[in-house]
């Protein structure tokens, strides 16, 4: 019998600490940290790498043969021993599983076989681990770096704002405690329902997208592939898109002659998602009350009819929904009605505006912008950024609020890229120096030069000569025209 002594109990803690911490939280630096000060002098690109080889080592040291298997460890340690070794098989086909998931995309909606299927299955029984609690932890294993990749990939910035935002979107997959998630929670998700809330264009579909696809998939032994295609697990309404009349019909489905236009059965959301999968209602503020408690009955009793159909049929996928209303309007009068609003809130999350995300962190815009250029040219091209960059600074200055976000940065980098220049007109100009000075003066912000600058600038726009703006603001000429050029030296830096 594997009895643990009290140094490798304490190193197994720690180690059963890092795989189930948070990445993309606070408190996995800490754990990082308390690691590194096991391996003084090691360099952070290879901590991880000193870490495996230690857990390996530590775990070999257990049994003379240097392969310890989990049924000869006793009761007591079973946890920590069985964690440490999930960790090692973790690191060991981290690459692989990554592989998987990159070629998955490409190959859509067809699950792939597992190319190392049968290694990780010898893994798994060479330390004891029977078939079932193998396909447990390749489930969970690839759930992980599915969700790691999703969340760090699509969602990008280091504003608190932003961190703060993939640390709420992991623990909406995976609870607050993944090694209880993973014991009770794994395949009985469902019934946690998601509202995202943020203005227009900050990022809510990609975030819906990033905790959609990352749901838990079983692993079938015998095809040696998870039971399906995560590419298949997300499912997405525009409500806005449809008239009341066929919104029903786009949700529940219907027969054929349920109504006139009717010619043959449709699938609605509900009934295209898949059982380990996700629909998303995007645009929920504008539902009406009537189709709110026929939605509030589905998410109650996990069954729906298709209009014009008697036949009630099950829905087993998580509801995720978002809308740019602000919380107070949907909670208050004219919003949700209160059961349906509490029944599909498990979590709230909020996707921060882009001016806030800038105003934390004035970098955020640089890692968006090398992001997007990415994006558009298909590689890391910083003549453009740069380009772009400085069109933005010049044009718009510092303090532009963004109203559109990150989409409206995405098409001010198109825009850019075609013409070298965002701003349409005169008035597109004046507007966004407006939008700017009003948020300066709301915020409290603005001392009195720049707002003389700024308010004379704005006026200059909106009427092309010095002399216009001369009079009303009741400044000589030669004054006026200072304060526009210093507004306009300021903009460029
Ligand atoms: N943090 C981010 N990092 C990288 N790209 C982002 C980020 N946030 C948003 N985007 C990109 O911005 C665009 C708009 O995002 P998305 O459609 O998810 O916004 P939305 O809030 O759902 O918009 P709407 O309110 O109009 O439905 C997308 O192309 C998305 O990839």
């Amino acid at each position: 019998m594997i009895r643990l002594t009290d140094t490798q109990r304490l190193f197994f803690t720690l180690v059963s600490e890092a795989i189930y911490a948070n990445p993309f939280a606070e408190e996995r630096e800490a754990i990082d940290t308390r690691i590194a000060g096991l391996f003084p002098g090691a360099r952070v690109e290879s901590l991880i790498d000193e870490t495996i080889r230690e857990v390996s080592a530590r775990l070999e040291a257990l049994e003379p043969s240097g392969r310890p298997r989990i049924d000869r460890v006793d009761k007591k340690d079973k946890n920590l021993v069985e964690n440490a070794l999930v960790f090692e098989f973790f690191y060991l086909f981290r690459e692989r599983f990554d592989a998987l998931i990159h070629r998955q995309v490409e190959a859509g909606d067809t699950s792939l076989s597992v190319p190392f299927a049968d290694e990780a299955h010898a893994f798994f029984q060479a330390r004891g681990f029977t078939t079932d609690q193998f396909c447990h932890y390749m489930a969970l294993c690839y759930q992980l770096r599915r969700a790691f990749l999703l969340i760090r990939d699509s969602l990008v910035g280091e504003s608190r704002a932003m961190r703060n935002l993939r640390r709420d979107l992991w623990n909406n997959v995976f609870t607050h405690d993944i090694g209880l998630y993973a014991r009770y929670l794994i395949n009985r998700m469902e019934d946690f329902s998601t509202l995202i809330l943020g203005e227009t264009g900050t990022g809510k579909g990609t975030a819906a997208i990033a905790i959609g696809r990352s749901g838990y998939i079983p692993f079938d032994p015998v095809r040696k592939a998870f039971t399906e295609s995560f590419t298949r697990t997300f499912v997405s309404l525009n409500l806005s898109q449809y008239p009341e009349t066929l919104l029903e019909s786009e949700l529940f489905g219907h027969k054929k002659g349920a109504f006139t236009g009717a010619v043959e059965d449709h699938k609605g959301v509900l009934e295209r998602c898949s059982p380990n999968g996700a629909i998303f209602l995007d645009e929920l503020g504008e539902i009406p009350a009537h189709t709110q408690i026929k939605l509030l009955q589905v998410l109650q009793e996990r069954q729906f009819t298709p209009v014009g159909s008697h036949l009630k049929t099950r829905f087993n996928g998580r509801v995720i929904a978002a809308t740019n209303r602000p919380f107070e309007e949907i909670t208050g009068t004219g919003g949700f009605r209160d059961d349906f609003f509490y029944r599909l809130c498990s979590d709230i999350i909020t996707v921060p505006p882009l001016r806030v995300r800038i105003e934390e962190d004035p970098e955020e815009l640089t890692t968006l912008l090398n992001h997007t250029v990415k994006r558009m040219v298909g590689k890391d091209s910083p003549e453009y950024t740069d380009m772009v960059r400085e069109v933005i600074d010049r044009q718009l200055g510092a303090h532009y609020p963004w109203p559109g976000n990150v989409r409206e940065l995405e098409q001010c980098t198109r825009r850019v890229l075609i013409k070298k220049s965002y701003l349409l007109s005169r008035n597109t100009e004046e507007a966004s120096l407006t939008e700017a000075l009003t948020h300066g003066v709301r915020n409290g912000e603005m001392d009195l030069k720049s707002l003389t600058c700024g308010y004379c600038a704005m006026l200059y726009r909106r009427y092309g000569t010095y002399g216009d703006v001369a009079r009303i603001t009741g400044l000589d000429r030669r004054t006026a025209k200072k304060y526009i050029e210093e507004f306009a030296q300021e903009q460029t830096g």
